[in-house]
């Protein structure tokens, strides 16, 4: 028997166990997709486990990892056979399909969860991707930093030899652009073959496929600092097509392939690798969380249950922790932390949503110590980007439509990339003009839309954003903020907290940071581990950050009763916070009292945390009489016995508040 019959042979023979394997495991996929009356739908994803397939064959298994072009097409025959016979079951089981749409194509979408091809071998970072991958089955994790337009390829042509009247079909190269090439010679199987190179195309033969093609990066979170994130155009088709937009969080198995690059003139073209998705699966829900052992979760309920009596003092306790190497500052660590941990989102009466993410904003002379809030706070977050306001890609701020091989796509920029966590905009002044016009939806609506060069879609950015700037020249404390940021007033007010950081010159000041800073140096070699009054350490902070996120605290009656007093406290004052009082600056109190209840591990807010958030809007005005003179954030310093001296009579009818000590 000739070799090729062999084979044949062979082919039909997994094909049909491929077939049992499919039937057994995967009936009720099938009979989904057969009762599926989605007359839009082509193509039919049929997920299987690479882990299933492994126990029912792991020879198979390990030629599809090895060779998936040769052996996934065996999966998609074996998967049209049993929908066939699937189907005429089904119609003596119900008469007739009432929806029967041709379900001609069921395509196999190989998952590879909890298999060893979640390896690092088969699943390598983007930046460790090498020859030895070629045309191999890998997975790839990153996020979506640009996604094309969704088009139609030739993607099949029949031909017909005009010697021998044998047909075949061929496929373009994707590899190639997407290029037809006929072959050189008659590919009949016949023992002599005829030799013909004259071939003729069957009219109404072409089958078309949707296709789209978008760019992945590794997630610079995983990568060492100063390495630069890799990225791979990954090509998707059929009912991957859409399935994802810029800014997605996505593990994806694919064919490891390459492309050339663009024809330029003088430059050589070379390969540049490229995936062909087979399956697709977006992290999204899982961007920002972590898991949090029981253990820690006892040892947060023992630190509070410690300092029941002087939670203040708890609190101050934890705040100490964020930025150990800036001294003082209490004013700024503290809205750091209600920046972080941020509020609940809810929908209002008018059926809006209402986001939970707080933004801050720090205007300070250079060498006040904003650029190491922005690194801490980077750290402190599951998924940050830390960029400067021009914007670390051409995507800049917000999304931008490119040029890519000729093709437009979308590209994500940084608060996009940073959805579900923290975006750190170093020089925030230094925005170009697109940006600071879609900027205002990004962070209100945490949305973008977008309709440029006919890709036309919105982008979630439910990102906080901690923004550091310079005066413009020398701070004018009588000039109103944006004068002295050269930020417009609405731009101004997206932020929940501004905080002014002054270089005034302080003797008394300059002389405590002084022998801090020096002694911080002298104390390098202290040891440091005394576990009782050890600030915590980062990874504890960001545990705790992330834990305390679970509390969705509720407004009791006397929390109300400040926050609304203090609202219309400002509305009838006449100074110029009144241009800041709007129902903005009501939800951002509410936003900042829940996250002050849930650094507090409380589950309600209180009347306490109502005035730990005024607190910090009131630092937000450069002139407050609850804060000091100047409203310089810089000198605000961490009291002794915050819960002693934090004695506070709010006799609001009166219009005013009775000093309070720093709380
Ligand atoms: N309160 C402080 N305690 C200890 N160190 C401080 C304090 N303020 C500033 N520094 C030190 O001053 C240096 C400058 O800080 P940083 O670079 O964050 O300033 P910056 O405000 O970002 O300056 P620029 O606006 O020029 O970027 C840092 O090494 C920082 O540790
Ligand atoms: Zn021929």
């Amino acid at each position: 028997m000739s070799e090729k019959k062999e084979e044949e042979e062979e082919e039909d023979a997994q094909v049909n166990a491929l077939a049992c394997f499919l039937h057994d495991t995967y009936s009720d996929s099938f009979r989904s997709i057969l009762l599926d009356d989605d007359p839009s739908k082509l193509h039919f994803p049929l997920v299987i486990e690479f882990a299933e397939l492994m126990d029912f064959d792991p020879k198979f298994a390990g030629k599809l990892y090895s060779s998936p072009d040769k052996y996934l097409p065996f999966l998609d025959k074996a998967a049209k056979w049993v929908k066939d016979k699937m189907l005429e079951k089904l119609l003596e089981e119900l008469g007739d399909l009432k929806h029967a749409v041709p379900r001609k194509y069921v395509r196999v979408r190989i998952d590879v969860s909890g298999s060893p091809l979640e390896f690092p071998e088969a699943s390598p970072s983007i930046g460790k991707v090498r020859v030895n991958h070629m045309r191999k089955l890998i997975t790839l994790k990153g996020t979506v930093i640009r996604s094309g337009g969704v088009k139609m390829i030739e993607y099949e042509r029949d031909y017909m030899c005009r010697k021998c009247q044998h047909s075949f079909s061929v496929c373009p190269e994707l590899e190639a652009g997407n290029r037809i090439n006929l072959p050189a010679l008659c590919p009949s199987k016949s023992s002599r073959g005829c030799g013909s190179a004259s071939f003729q195309f069957i009219e109404g033969s072409t089958v078309c496929r949707d296709y789209q093609e978008i760019k992945i990066q590794e997630n610079v979170q995983l990568l060492g600092v100063g390495s630069i994130p890799r990225s791979i155009p990954v090509v998707l088709m059929d009912d991957l097509v859409d399935s994802i937009k810029a800014g997605d969080d996505v593990i994806i198995t694919g064919i490891l392939s390459a492309k050339w690059s663009p024809d330029i003139k003088d430059v050589r073209s070379n390969l540049d690798p490229m995936l062909l998705a087979n399956y697709v699966r977006s992290t999204n829900e899982l961007k920002s969380d972590i898991d949090i052992p029981a253990e820690t979760e006892e040892e947060f309920k023992h630190f509070w249950e410690k300092y029941r009596l002087t939670p203040l003092k708890g609190r101050n306790f934890i705040l100490e922790g964020i930025c150990p190497q800036i001294f003082g500052l209490f004013t700024v660590k503290l809205s750091v932390a209600l920046t972080l941990i941020g509020g609940v989102q809810h929908v209002d009466a008018s059926g809006t949503k209402v986001r939970g993410e707080p933004h801050m904003l720090l205007v300070g002379d250079p060498g006040t110590g904003k650029s190491q809030f922005l690194k801490f706070a980077a750290k402190l977050s599951n998924r940050s980007v830390i960029t400067t306001g021009l914007g670390s890609t051409s995507a800049g701020l917000t999304v931008t439509a490119v040029k890519d091989g000729g093709e437009w796509m979308l590209e994500a920029g940084a608060l996009v990339l940073a959805d579900g966590g923290l975006c750190c905009i170093d020089e925030f002044d230094s925005m170009r003009e697109h940006d600071r016009t879609t900027i205002h939806e990004a962070m209100e609506q945490q949305t973008i839309s977008i309709a440029k060069a006919g890709l036309v879609t919105t982008l979630s950015t439910r990102t906080t954003v901690f923004g550091a700037t310079n005066p413009k020249g020398q701070y004018d404390p009588d000039e109103s903020l944006s004068v002295n940021t050269t930020l417009s007033g609405p731009l101004l007010s997206r932020f929940d907290i501004v905080l002014v950081l002054l270089d005034t010159q302080n003797t008394d000041w300059d002389k405590i940071v002084s022998s801090h800073i020096l002694e911080e140096n002298f104390d390098e070699k202290k040891d440091k581990t005394n576990a009782s009054d050890a600030k915590w350490m980062l990874p504890k902070l960001r545990r705790y950050i992330n834990y305390v996120k679970r509390f969705k605290p509720v407004l009791t009656k006397e929390a109300e009763r400040v926050i609304s007093s203090y609202y219309q406290l400002q509305r009838k004052s006449g100074t110029h916070n009144a241009a800041r009082t709007t129902v903005r600056m009501l939800e951002s109190l509410i936003r900042l009292a829940q996250a002050h209840a849930r650094l507090m591990f409380r589950n309600e807010v209180k009347q306490l945390d109502a005035i730990a958030a005024i607190l910090c809007i009131e630092s937000s005005t450069t002139t407050s009489p609850i804060v000091d003179t100047v409203g310089n954030a810089l000198h605000s310093n961490f009291t002794e016995n915050p819960d002693e001296e934090c004695i506070l009579t709010c006799d609001l009818d009166s219009s005013h508040f009775i000093k309070c000590m720093s709380c």
